[in-house]
């Protein structure tokens, strides 16, 4: 019994975790990103309250890698906490970017051992383990209509759902911060509905609000000046198919009454007419804003709510999933032209520890600069400096060691490995040798760990010894 359950099949995780009601939603590990992902199971399901990570084979969670020590850090279950202690390791244990000694675990911590980040979860682990975050799934594999909405667990289950619900004639409400996806989800609903006619879409928060009815209802010849001719609204045109009404919360009260008729009478008055048109819509409306306040508070209409709240979809920002990052940046690197782009070991780090407040949107903005600088003359290989400044900015202060005794912030290397390593193996090495004196300075940085020299450098670990003793380097002098 090794105290984590790695299996989709799910042995070991009907027993009960201390501190859990349900024998289904264990805490765990989830694997974000290690360069030799392939070896890691993508989840670690924790079944027993203590265990070890570490590079020896008979760990229960095992961290195949040089840089990581026998026995690295132990994680164990005291006084009603999951709690993270670095076992004396030679390269360290961080949670968010810092050198920890301790550490009393949150959902979603970021874990990094060696070259491999986890994010640690309080509960549902299990749910992980069959999605590789490469996107193989392990196991059973459901056909998947909704393809356009790229993620692992987290979105499968949300695509699932939409699948199930988007035949019917449910009104549906997607909630989710700015750039998750809502519009995808509302698109990929119109899609999969089978309704024939089209999709239309409006942004109420974007239109100023006398503007926003006659782009709706439409209008007739006359209705107001400069109304020279009828002109139908979007209700009109979405006839037989979708009507996307994103951030609906900012929907004035006047024309909310109106859509609500619309909604009950499936029939629409232009500005400025007499007479009714028939329509047939499903009506898809997205909001980042808490539409319950809204109605609390008088500004949004409660009869509506309840109309167009008949089936909600929430989307997850990407701080939460962030195990969908990598799968995300291969879509969008192959979307903008560059679907063999590879990415530096740094930027894989840097894309992890990032919080995405813009979400997905902020990681397509990011990977499509990326493609435009690192084009082909770079190589297609997304590195450090491709990132923008808000990812920069929030890596500083990245894995620097707390000052001993106060004297200042350590110059020791934010973490044996940070820069250099694209994932795939096949790519040909960024630069020729180092200079000695570059040579001896990452040594330094690195005190004396060859694997991650040669990582930085993009070299086997042979041919950074070859340089050693060609520049008769003592590399015990470093250690
Ligand atoms: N799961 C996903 N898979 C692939 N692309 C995605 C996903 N989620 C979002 N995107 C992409 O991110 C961008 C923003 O998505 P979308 O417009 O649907 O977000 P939104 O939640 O509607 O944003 P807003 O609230 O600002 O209108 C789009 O280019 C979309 O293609």
């Amino acid at each position: 019994m090794t105290g984590v359950s790695s299996s989709y099949h799910g042995e070991g995780a009907a027993e009960r975790t201390p501190g859990e009601n349900s024998g289904s939603t264990h805490p765990g590990l989830v694997l974000l990103y290690a360069p030799n992902f392939e070896q890691f199971h993508p989840a670690y399901v924790f079944t027993v309250p203590e265990l070890i990570i570490g590079r020896d084979a008979t760990n229960p969670i095992c961290v195949p890698e040089q840089a990581v020590s026998r026995q690295h850090a132990r994680i164990s279950y005291v006084e009603g906490r999951w709690m993270l202690s670095d076992m004396g390791s030679r390269n360290g244990t961080m949670v968010a970017g810092r050198f920890i000694g301790e550490h009393a675990l949150e959902n979603l911590d970021e874990i990094r051992i060696g070259d491999a980040i986890f994010k640690f979860v309080a509960a549902g682990a299990e749910q992980y383990v069959r999605y590789r975050i490469d996107g193989a799934i392990f196991g059973e594999k459901r056909a998947r209509q909704l393809n356009e909405l790229v993620g692992g667990c987290q979105m499968d289950a949300i695509a699932a759902d939409v699948e199930r619900i988007a035949p019917t004639e449910l009104s549906c409400l997607v909630l989710g911060e700015t750039g998750t996806g809502k519009e995808v989800v509302a698109r990929g609903i119109h899609r999969v509905s089978g309704r024939r006619g089209s999709f239309q879409a409006i942004n109420c928060a974007a239109i100023p609000h006398n503007l926003l009815e006659s782009e709706l209802f439409g209008y007739r010849r006359g209705a107001f000046s400069g109304a020279d001719r009828d002109k139908p609204g979007l209700i009109k045109l979405a006839d037989g198919g979708t009507l996307f009404l994103d951030e609906i919360g900012d929907m004035p009260l006047e024309a909310q009454a109106k859509l609500l008729r619309v909604l009950q009478m499936r029939e629409v008055f232009p500005l400025g007419g007499t007479t009714a048109d028939k329509v047939d819509i499903r009506v898809v409306c997205a909001t980042h804003r808490d539409l319950y306040t809204q109605v609390r508070d008088g500004r949004f209409r409660g009869d509506l709510f309840a109309r167009l709240n008949e089936h909600v979809v929430r989307l997850p920002p990407l701080r939460e999933r962030k195990e969908d990052v990598m799968l995300l940046a291969r879509s969008f690197a192959a979307r903008y032209g560059a679907p063999r782009m590879s990415f530096t070991f740094s930027v894989l780090v840097a894309l992890m520890h990032y919080n995405w407040p813009f979400n997905v949107r902020e990681l397509e903005s990011c990977i499509k600069r990326g493609v435009a600088l690192s084009g082909p003359a770079g190589g297609s290989i997304l590195d450090a400096p491709h990132l923008p400044d808000a990812i920069a900015e929030f890596m500083k202060g990245y894995g620097v060691r707390p000052p001993p005794d106060g004297l200042g912030p350590s110059s020791l290397a934010p973490i044996p490995s940070l820069p250099g390593q694209p994932i795939s193996q096949a790519q040909p090495s960024r630069r020729g040798a180092p200079t000695e004196e570059e040579l001896r300075e990452l040594l330094t940085r690195h005190r004396g760990n060859i694997a991650a020299v040669g990582r930085e450098l993009g070299k086997e670990r042979m041919q950074v010894h070859r340089w050693l003793k060609k520049y008769g380097i003592d590399l015990e002098k470093y250690r």
